[in-house]
């Protein structure tokens, strides 16, 4: 098996004493830098003007513009947008970026792909959370912690590893188990994952049985509850024991219908589908579409977007959700 890294493996030494700047303050940035500030580590902020510049202020940090905090800092880590990241890189942080600094992302996309080139007396890195921000935020402050990647892109200063396990650490990623990839492994597989498991693949399964339940007459409501509610309990089975701990906890009725029919519906054509999804992410078609779509002003995503929040599963679920006052809405 791989080596994993977990706290015993990885020192906050490295970072002590030193100032690390978060460039963005929203999923990524607010989780990793209030996990980092009660990890006793210091942090600043870098942002533009505006609600997340208000929102930082609010939570207590010393909040720059990002040339500012570059400045500032020894250690910058990057949680804007990655579409923006390039522009923001090139006016403001690499006039700032100067020799043994540390550039560092949670995602490898402007590396991987060339958008951002920095210079070869800094390290680059990346350390990525593999959860959304707001959960890294929320299992840190419930005693756990997101597993997390880490690469190394450059060690200009004999020390990246290091400085890259601190950083996991303070995030609270080695709670759970941290382990080192490349950039191009951690960017082909997360965009994969995003697109055609956790996010494009989940979102269509979803939307796919809800319609075909309220089309055949059923109830909305119903359809609601056991395409999408009911989905989160299911995976917080696999999350808590695995597939086999799930199998464990639903009747022998839904596992046998799981074994003979889940793969009517991941067929063949599915899995040869996915190969192509992950060859177009390979070959850099899905980022140079995904460049152009933003030099274009997003007409292709908003009008996805917008298509997408009127679906009546959305509607069914705001209603329905609204008396479930214990459920964390972010
Ligand atoms: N979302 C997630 O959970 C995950 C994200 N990542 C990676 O983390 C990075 C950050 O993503 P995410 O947290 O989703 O981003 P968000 O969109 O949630 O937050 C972006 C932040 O950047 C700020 N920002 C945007 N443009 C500028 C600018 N021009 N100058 C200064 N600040 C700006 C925004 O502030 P404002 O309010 O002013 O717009 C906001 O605070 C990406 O590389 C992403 O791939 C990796 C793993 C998971
Ligand atoms: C699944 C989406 C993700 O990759 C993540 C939360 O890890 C992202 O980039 O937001």
């Amino acid at each position: 098996m791989v080596k994993m890294y977990y706290d015993n493996d990885a020192s906050l030494d490295s970072l002590q004493g030193k100032t690390i700047a978060v460039i963005g303050y929203g999923s990524q940035g607010h989780g990793q830098a209030q996990n980092l500030r009660d990890s006793g580590l210091k942090v600043i902020i870098g942002l533009r003007k505006g609600k997340s510049w208000d929102t930082a202020v609010a939570d207590g940090f010393e909040v720059y513009s990002v040339a500012e905090a570059v400045q500032k800092a020894d250690f910058i880590q990057i949680l804007l947008p990655d579409e923006r990241q390039a522009q923001v890189y090139n006016d403001e942080i690499a006039p700032n970026l100067t020799e043994g600094k540390t550039l560092s992302f949670s995602h490898g996309f402007n590396i991987h792909f060339g958008q951002i080139v920095p210079p070869s007396n800094v390290d680059v890195m990346l350390v990525a959370p593999k959860g959304p921000g707001h959960l890294v935020r929320r299992v840190y402050t419930e005693g756990g912690g997101v597993p997390g990647l880490f690469a190394i892109h450059q060690d200009a200063t004999g020390k990246a590893r290091d400085i890259a396990l601190a950083y996991a650490n303070g995030i609270g990623a080695t709670r759970a188990g941290v382990l080192e990839t490349s950039f191009k492994e951690e960017t082909e597989t997360d965009l994969f994952g995003e697109q055609a498991v956790l996010c494009g693949g989940a979102s269509e399964l979803v939307k796919a049985g809800f319609d075909t339940l309220v089309e055949a007459g059923y109830q909305p409501e119903i359809a609601y509850f056991e395409c999408l509610h009911e989905l989160k309990l299911i995976v917080d089975l696999m999350y808590e024991a695995g597939i086999s701990g799930m199998r464990y906890s639903i009747s022998d009725t839904a596992q046998y219908g799981d074994h003979m029919i889940g793969r009517r519906i991941i067929t063949d054509e599915t899995r040869k589908e996915m190969k192509k999804v992950l060859k177009e992410i390979q070959e850099g078609e899905f980022a140079r579409n995904w460049i152009l779509e933003n030099q274009a002003n997003r007409p292709v995503f908003n009008a996805m977007a917008k298509n997408d929040e009127n679906h009546q599963i959305e509607q069914v679920g705001r209603e329905l959700r609204k008396m479930m006052t214990w459920i964390n809405k972010k």
